[in-house]
Parts: C-alpha cells; sequence; structure tokens
C-alpha cells in the first residue's frame, strides 16, 4: 500500500511495531523511487502513547500529515467456543482499539489546528455479513464500520473526512497462509464472481482516491473491491447445470 502510495506522488510514513519490516519496506521504495519519500516510525497502536509518538515524529518527517491508514489487525482463525478472554481481547485491542487511537489523535489535532485531513480504515466485507472462524476480528471489523460511518458525519462539516476501504482476498500479509496452499486458493476463487483474488495494489488505488481531494464529498463511506464475492455467485453458479435452460 505504502509503495502504491508512493507511486502516485505521496509521501509516506509507514508504522508497525517491527523495526525489520519497516526498514525492508522504506529500502524496496527507496530502490524503485529514489529516497525521501517513504519512512519508518515505529508504533503500536494499542497504547497511545506510543500512537502520539508516532504522530509527533511523522509530523516532523513530513511536516504536515494529511491521511492517515488504519491498516493495523490481527487474526487467527479459531471456533468462537474455543476463544479465550485474552485471544478477544487480543484482536479487539488492535482492529478496534488502534483504530480509535490513531483516529482520535490525529483527528483532535486536526480540528484544533482548523485544517481538514481525511482518514481510510480497512475493512472487509465481513464487517457487515460477519465471518464464522473469526469472531473476533470479524466483531472488530464491525465497530470499525461503525466508527467510520459515525466520524465519517460527527466530523464532516469541519472538513475530516473519514471512510473505508473493504478489500477482499489477497494473497498477502496475514491471510498468505490460505491463498498459498493451491487448493484452498482454488476454491476461494470459484466463489469470487471477479474470477481472481483481488492485487494489493487495487487496494492502494481504492484507498489512494478515497484520501484525494477527489472524494472531498465522500463521507463514512465503505468502498468495497471484491470482485463481488460478498454478494455471492447466486443462480449463476449452477446456471449451465439448470434444467429446461436455453
Ligand atoms: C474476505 C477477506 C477476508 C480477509 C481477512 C483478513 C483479515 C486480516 O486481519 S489479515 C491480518 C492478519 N495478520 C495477522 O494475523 C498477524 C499475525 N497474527 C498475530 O499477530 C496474532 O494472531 C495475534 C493477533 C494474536 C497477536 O497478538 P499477541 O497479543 O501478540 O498474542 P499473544 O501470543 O500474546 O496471545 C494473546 C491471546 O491470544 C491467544 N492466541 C494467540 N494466538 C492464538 C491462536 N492461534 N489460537 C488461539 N488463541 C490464540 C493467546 O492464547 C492469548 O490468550 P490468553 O492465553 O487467553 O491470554
Ligand atoms: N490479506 C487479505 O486478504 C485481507 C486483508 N484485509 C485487511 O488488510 C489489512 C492488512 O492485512 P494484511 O496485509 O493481510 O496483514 P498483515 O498481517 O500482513 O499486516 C498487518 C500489519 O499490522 C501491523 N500490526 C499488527 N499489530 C500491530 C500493532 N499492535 N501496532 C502496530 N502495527 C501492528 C503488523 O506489523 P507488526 O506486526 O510489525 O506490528 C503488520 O504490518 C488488515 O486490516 C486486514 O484486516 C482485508 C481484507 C483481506
Amino acid at each position: 500500500m505504502a509503495a502504491e502510495f508512493c507511486r502516485l506522488g505521496a509521501r509516506v510514513v509507514v508504522c508497525g511495531r517491527t523495526r525489520e519490516s519497516l526498514d525492508e519496506t522504506v529500502r524496496r521504495i527507496d530502490g524503485e523511487l529514489g529516497e525521501g519519500r517513504a519512512f519508518a516510525v515505529t508504533v503500536d497502536v494499542r497504547d497511545p502513547e506510543s500512537v502520539a509518538a508516532m504522530l509527533d515524529r511523522a509530523a516532523d518527517l513530513l511536516g504536515e500529515v494529511d491521511g492517515l491508514v488504519n491498516n493495523a489487525s490481527g487474526l487467527f482463525p479459531i471456533d468462537a467456543e474455543k476463544l479465550t478472554p485474552g485471544g478477544f481481547d487480543a484482536v479487539v485491542r488492535i482492529v478496534l482499539n488502534g483504530t480509535w487511537h490513531c483516529t482520535s489523535e490525529l483527528g483532535r489535532r486536526w480540528l484544533a489546528a482548523g485544517r481538514g485531513g481525511a482518514v481510510v480504515n480497512v475493512l472487509t466485507p465481513y464487517a457487515w455479513t460477519g465471518a464464522p472462524g473469526i469472531v473476533h476480528n470479524a466483531s472488530a471489523k464491525g465497530g470499525v464500520l461503525a466508527m467510520t460511518r459515525t466520524l465519517g458525519a460527527e466530523w464532516a462539516g469541519r472538513g475530516v473526512r473519514v471512510n473505508a476501504v473493504a478489500p477482499g482476498w489477497m494473497p498477502v500479509g496475514g491471510t498468505d497462509f490460505l491463498a498459498g496452499d493451491p487448493e484452498i486458493r482454488r476454491r476461494l476463487i470459484d466463489a469470487i464472481p471477479a474470477g481472481r483474488l483481488l492485487r494489493a495494489e487495487e487496494t492502494a488505488r481504492a484507498a489512494a482516491y478515497l484520501l484525494s481531494d477527489d472524494a472531498t464529498y465522500v463521507a463514512g463511506e465503505v468502498l468495497t473491491i471484491d470482485g463481488g464475492h460478498h454478494l455471492s455467485k447466486g443462480l449463476y453458479e449452477f446456471m449451465d447445470e439448470l434444467p429446461g435452460r436455453r
């Protein structure tokens, strides 16, 4: 996502807890586009003080921060009845609380300065359909969906826009374990009307639109990018097998 934003001309601070992976991302962007476009800053989004320090550092590096993408997430598949309170908390604290800490801290700064800004939250379509097997993540994403709509309306009149993207399956990061298995990959793709997995750059392009001045009148909206997956194929899945079809 950061690389695609830089290709589109942005300067970006990439954040996470692991210094090495952030430095690796910046090195790749430097290698492709030259130095000075991307910077690495560590943060733990579960900790409001860490978030405030990250935003201070980002402002030092970029001059002004115009946008925020809440991308951090955590997930492990588990039957709901086996999930411990600690396991539920572990995911909700990253996804829901982390999104709140970053958004509220930066939103307050923008409002206090009387300037606008744009937030894009990274959801999934199961934020509104639910997702058996990952109740912790689905609950947290559902909370972020409500936060998106609430703040989208609450701050729209003061120039702070809050929107979301809802990507389908991408063969990257946390879901590599699914799409990496050829049989599971085939079954995933079979269920997607568009007939392929999503490319990470396509998510980045959608997020870039919502961050951009082309979207100044878009507030509290969710842009779904899942090749029709959450709509399902419906009858079309069996079309060729239906009796009496011409
Ligand atoms: C249609 C499109 C769908 C695509 C959806 C994609 C969504 C994504 O979000 S992808 C991003 C996924 N990324 C990751 O998952 C990153 C790697 N994962 C993690 O870092 C862990 O899963 C984490 C979130 C649990 C990390 O939290 P951490 O606080 O470091 O975890 P602890 O080891 O301290 O454990 C806390 C708590 O959670 C229980 N637990 C951890 N892992 C599991 C597991 N695999 N199964 C069951 N329980 C687990 C652990 O036992 C602790 O609970 P208590 O013992 O009760 O305290
Ligand atoms: N992959 C997919 O198919 C889909 C993904 N999504 C969403 O896209 C986003 C990215 O997913 P994906 O790239 O697959 O996942 P990854 O696991 O690769 O990325 C998650 C990122 O979150 C960071 N992170 C986790 N916990 C924290 C924390 N406490 N503080 C700061 N950063 C943290 C991780 O870095 P570190 O561990 O170093 O802190 C990592 O860089 C997520 O919001 C996910 O829900 C949505 C739909 C589909």
